[in-house]
């Protein structure tokens, strides 16, 4: 697969001397969705600003497609488009002149059947001839997408796409970035909220204190996320697990009276039901049973709890 953007060893000290990126290296291949996920303040914005060309990186390279952000910027920059965290829109302009003088901006010939096409896929169309400041907060979200979309972007950075918005309006997010990849678009996204990333991201960031933890494939992380944990709880605690429970792979709680079991929440069959007759026939009396999800979100806190200690 070919790689469309490349970062090496960036790193970025802010002029009071706070270093927000670490030495961060990335491939990003064409055509994928990474969604970048870490705590505030972990550099993500950071990171986006300095391939976009809006922060200069203290060290280290970003190419795009092959150019260089910093010695080739202008060939680097036509082929990103940004969607940025904050609403950052004249009030008064008119929805379609905003969106066309995002196009000019980036030295593109005027195009106004393009920029139809993408206020129509933005549900935008009919609201062209209003000023922004008319629009509710979601119409403004996808005034930015259509703003960041105009120039026909390869590699699309969206900051936060959802932060704020309703139900359908992410859902509607969700679709027009499955359009987008459908179209070979490359997506980055940053996010808070880890459904999303489960919902439309191939691989996987943790970025904290300016520094990849990890970049995984969602799928890696989900089976690690399908684990389940049930916990039998015994009426008297046990010296070790009986030799007829062996097949069942369980550990024993530090007071004995804890029978663990793990298990796949994916696969056909859990288990569960052969585990307690055993336990059963085992002459085991139970006290109670509970279960626990291991989920990307407890994954993403461990990683980041485990850089603090
Ligand atoms: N201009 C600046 N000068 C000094 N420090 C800065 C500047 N901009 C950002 N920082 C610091 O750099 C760190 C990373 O900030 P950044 O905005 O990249 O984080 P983030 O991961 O996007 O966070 P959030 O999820 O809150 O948006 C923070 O500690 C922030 O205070």
């Amino acid at each position: 697969m070919t790689t469309i953007l490349s970062i090496r060893d960036l790193r970025k000290s802010y002029a009071d001397g706070f270093e927000a990126l670490k030495g961060v290296s990335l491939d990003i291949r064409e055509g994928e969705i990474l969604a970048l996920l870490g705590p505030n303040g972990a550099g993500k914005t950071t990171l986006i600003s300095t391939v976009c060309g809006i922060t200069t990186p203290t060290s280290g390279s970003v190419t795009v497609g092959g150019h260089d952000i910093q010695s080739d910027y202008r060939a680097a920059r036509r082929m990103i488009g940004l969607v940025p965290q904050e609403i950052a829109l004249e009030p008064f302009e008119k929805v379609m002149n905003t969106v066309r003088f995002s196009r000019g901006l980036f030295g593109k010939r005027a195009n106004d059947g393009r920029i139809e096409e993408v206020l129509r896929k933005l549900s935008l169309w009919d609201k062209r001839r209003n000023a922004i400041k008319e629009l509710s907060g979601g119409m403004k979200r996808r005034v930015l997408i259509a703003k960041a979309l105009a120039h026909d972007p390869r590699v699309l950075f969206l900051d936060e796409p959802t932060a704020g918005v309703d139900v359908e309006l992410r859902k509607d997010m969700w679709e027009i970035v499955a359009e987008l990849k459908a179209a070979g678009v490359t997506i980055i996204l940053t996010t808070h909220y880890i459904e999303e990333a489960e919902a439309i991201a191939d691989r996987i960031g943790v970025i904290n204190k300016g520094e990849l933890l990890l970049v995984e494939d969602k799928a890696k992380l989900m089976a690690r996320m399908g684990r389940k944990q049930l916990d039998v709880l015994l009426t008297r605690p046990i010296a070790e697990i009986p030799a007829s429970l062996a097949r069942h792979n369980l550990s024993l709680g530090a007071a004995g009276d804890v029978l663990i079991y793990s298990y796949d929440t994916h696969a056909d069959r859990t288990g569960i039901t052969a585990l307690l007759n055993d336990v059963a026939q085992a002459g085991l009396v139970l006290r109670d049973v509970v279960t626990r999800q291991s989920s990307l979100e407890e994954i993403f806190v461990t990683l980041v709890k485990g850089e603090t200690q």
